[in-house]
């Protein structure tokens, strides 16, 4: 899988070599490839935004910088098809083009797996009070354009939401995590949170760990963890029950 990331920040980005993600591009199964968008500027002062067309506070991200920065890439990645992750695609070859938003549909598990199964995929890192909206229209001439939102708050610019996105997607990359079993009983991975965890002491400041999780019975043990993730589901996020546990 290859991934690129366009960003006036490129140093952001060393956080990726890190952990999990370090070892899957040094194993070569995700290729993470980091562009600094003033490298497209023309100008003396690597001048990537201006004043917004009909007033207001801030300023806007030029389009001429990212349609230059963005089309090398997908000129580069058309003469080298990234090889799709096992399972079912998009079926849409076309290469997908990310932008966090504010504005964007928000970013789930499962829009983590779909990207998990993607060949390609470039992230557009946004910053200021946004980018011109012609990049996204020009974009999407060649290209599947997806503008996505962490959740309902604000950040400074999209480089946060790309290293999330990346961590989110990357650990169910085939080959990235050592066991996938530990990638099925996750909160959200079935659609509930998940249960609480225990480990060593069985006694510590005077708590202990409940008695089935101690009794080896794993029927009775499935069947605590499964309640404790609806109760919990009930109680922290109820909209994300199923209509027939609700
Ligand atoms: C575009 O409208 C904006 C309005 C006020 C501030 C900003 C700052 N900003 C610039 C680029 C950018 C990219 C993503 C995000 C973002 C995503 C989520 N979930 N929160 N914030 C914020 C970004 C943009």
């Amino acid at each position: 899988m290859r991934v690129d990331i366009v960003t006036i920040f490129p140093e952001f980005f060393q956080v990726l070599d890190v952990s999990l993600l370090g070892k899957a591009r040094q194993d070569g199964i995700i290729d993470v490839r980091v562009h600094d968008l003033r490298d497209a500027t023309t100008d003396r002062h690597r001048t990537v935004d201006d004043t917004p067309y009909g007033g207001g506070a801030g300023m806007v991200m030029k389009p001429e910088p990212w349609g230059q920065t963005i089309d090398a890439i997908l000129d580069d990645a058309a003469g080298q098809p990234a090889v799709p992750a096992e399972g079912s695609g998009s079926g849409d070859a076309r290469p997908l083009v990310v932008f966090p938003s504010p504005a964007g549909t928000v970013f789930t598990q499962a829009t983590a797996r779909r990207y998990a199964l993607e060949p390609h995929i470039v992230f557009g890192c946004g910053r200021y009070e946004g980018i011109d909206q012609r990049v996204f229209d020009d974009t999407a001439e060649r290209a599947r354009v997806e503008l996505v939102s962490l959740g309902d708050y604000v950040l400074n610019g999209g480089e946060v939401a790309v290293t999330a996105m990346i961590e989110a997607f990357g650990r169910l990359v085939p080959g990235v995590v050592g066991n996938p079993e530990s990638l099925v009983e996750e909160s959200h991975e079935d659609g509930l949170l998940e249960y609480p965890s225990y480990t060593k002491p069985a006694l510590w400041r005077g708590r202990e760990v409940p008695d089935v999780l101690l009794s080896g019975h794993h029927a009775k043990i499935a069947a605590w963890r499964h309640e404790q993730q609806i109760e919990r589901t009930r109680r922290v996020r109820p909209e994300l029950l199923p209509p027939e546990l609700r």
